[in-house]
């Protein structure tokens, strides 16, 4: 019988980084992205690493948590969710932000065992030589592909320096954005994210987008800011050009009503976010594509069981992707080898961050063509920078944010900015 790891300490350090002026549905991003570092020590003086969000509601789930899972066995996963559902006792919070859908008492226990989840992986990797993928099923796949995220952006935050991308607000500027990802990165996959401008502007991005990339798949993504007739005008401007279109209108009634007249497949992650959302999706056939995303589909192993689920019902999976730092690209990319049924590439919000700036050393992960290399060596395959965290922590205190607010943020540079969905 295997010795049980049992968990002696948990760490954890929010820190906040560089994030450029991203126009979506809600506002724009703020000058900093907040993200949780968390560390997992055991008796035994392995250490395993998670990645999740900093809000201050979360941190406070999260150490509430950590408190509670002290003495457990990373082997006990089953058991140390349900003592995470037990200490927070119903406790739910918000996304803050809205773009992605009700959060409910189940999907915040999720939310916050995911990166515990993540971390005891991490540990049982190191413990048997094995990388993540291997502890959940195989690699399928030696290489996950990711896809190119353009946004309409401002040049640099008001009173910051310009953060070199440069603009982009019309057509011409992320057909611009979209040609250094490609060349940089080598995608192969784009998704716009819109809601921003008004829809006929933005299918003339997409239109743009089709003429100067023609191989290339195409994705659009508005956050629900359209009602249902403006849905399927896009729908028709766009036949023939999508590959999906993401959550043009909110909720799965909404999304129904549109799935049923478009002729391309209708993805989500706001309107099927937690697993009791699924079954009237499916009943409803409002989604053809669900995206997964192990921060709040409960870890790693539940994000399998969703694979599998999509599967069942013969719905298209791919991934979410939020502000994020190298921990957690690499825990998608060995969710990523692990899913077989992953049937699009996934999103990563990657080349919008500093290559200055990370918490893990340099060098374990890298675009090529693409797609991340699925790391070999045990665990995650990453390794914590400890004065990279201690600078991007010190970041945190000093920046002041403690909470993702992108309409804040936008109503205080224009006061008249409203939130609204739908929109237009
Ligand atoms: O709908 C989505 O794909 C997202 O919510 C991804 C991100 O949150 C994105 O919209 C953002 O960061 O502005
Ligand atoms: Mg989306």
């Amino acid at each position: 019988m295997s010795e049980a790891l049992r968990i002696t300490r948990v760490d954890i350090t929010p820190v906040a980084f560089k994030d450029p002026a991203l126009l979506n549905a809600v506002g724009v991003h703020e000058p900093y992205a907040l993200r949780a570092v968390l560390e997992v020590h055991t008796a035994q003086g392995l250490t395993g690493l998670g990645e999740t969000y900093a809000d201050e509601g979360h941190l406070r789930r999260l150490r509430t948590a950590a408190d509670a899972l002290v003495g457990m066995d990373v082997h006990d996963l089953g058991p140390m969710r349900r003592r995470v559902a037990e200490v927070l006792g119903g406790d739910s919070g918000s996304d803050g932000h809205g773009l992605t859908g009700m959060i409910t008492t189940s999907s915040t226990v999720d939310r916050v065992f995911s990166p515990f989840e993540v971390a005891c992986l991490d540990i049982r990797g190191h413990a048997t030589g094995r990388p993540v993928s291997d502890l959940l099923g195989g690699a399928v796949r030696d290489r996950v592909p990711f896809s190119a995220y353009l946004f309409y952006k401002w040049a640099a935050h008001p009173g910051h320096e310009p953060d070199g991308w440069g603009p982009a607000l019309d057509p011409e500027g992320i057909v611009a954005q979209a040609r250094r990802m490609v060349t940089e990165y080598g995608f192969t996959a784009i998704k716009l994210k819109g809601g921003v401008f008004r829809p006929e502007q933005e299918v003339e991005a997409v239109l743009a987008l089709r003429e100067a990339f023609p191989g290339l798949p195409l994705r659009l993504d508005p956050n629900a800011a359209w009602t249902v007739e403006t849905s399927l005008r896009v729908a028709r401007d766009l036949d023939g050009v999508l590959e999906y279109l993401e959550d043009p209108t909110p909720g799965q009634e909404g999304m129904a009503r549109v799935a049923r007249e478009a002729s391309m497949p209708l993805a989500t992650n706001m309107c099927v976010v937690a697993f009791d959302e699924l079954p009237a999706a499916v009943r409803g056939e409002a989604v053809q594509v669900v995206l997964s995303d192990h921060h709040y589909w409960g870890g790693l192993q539940r994000s399998k069981l969703l694979a599998g689920i999509c599967d069942t019902f013969g719905l298209g999976l791919s991934m979410h992707s939020n502000s994020h730092l190298g921990i957690s690209l690499a825990a998608m990319t060995h969710l990523g080898a692990a899913t077989e049924n992953l049937t699009y590439a996934c999103d990563t919000h990657w080349p919008w961050k500093d290559p200055a700036e990370d918490v893990i050393a340099p060098g374990a992960l890298g675009f090529r063509d693409g797609s991340v290399a699925v790391p070999r060596a045990p665990g995650l395959g990453v390794e914590l920078d400890r004065d990279a965290l201690a600078v991007l922590h010190e970041q945190y205190l000093r920046c002041g944010l403690r909470n993702r607010d992108d309409t804040g943020y936008m109503r205080r540079l224009d006061p008249t900015y409203e939130k609204k969905s739908p929109r237009w």
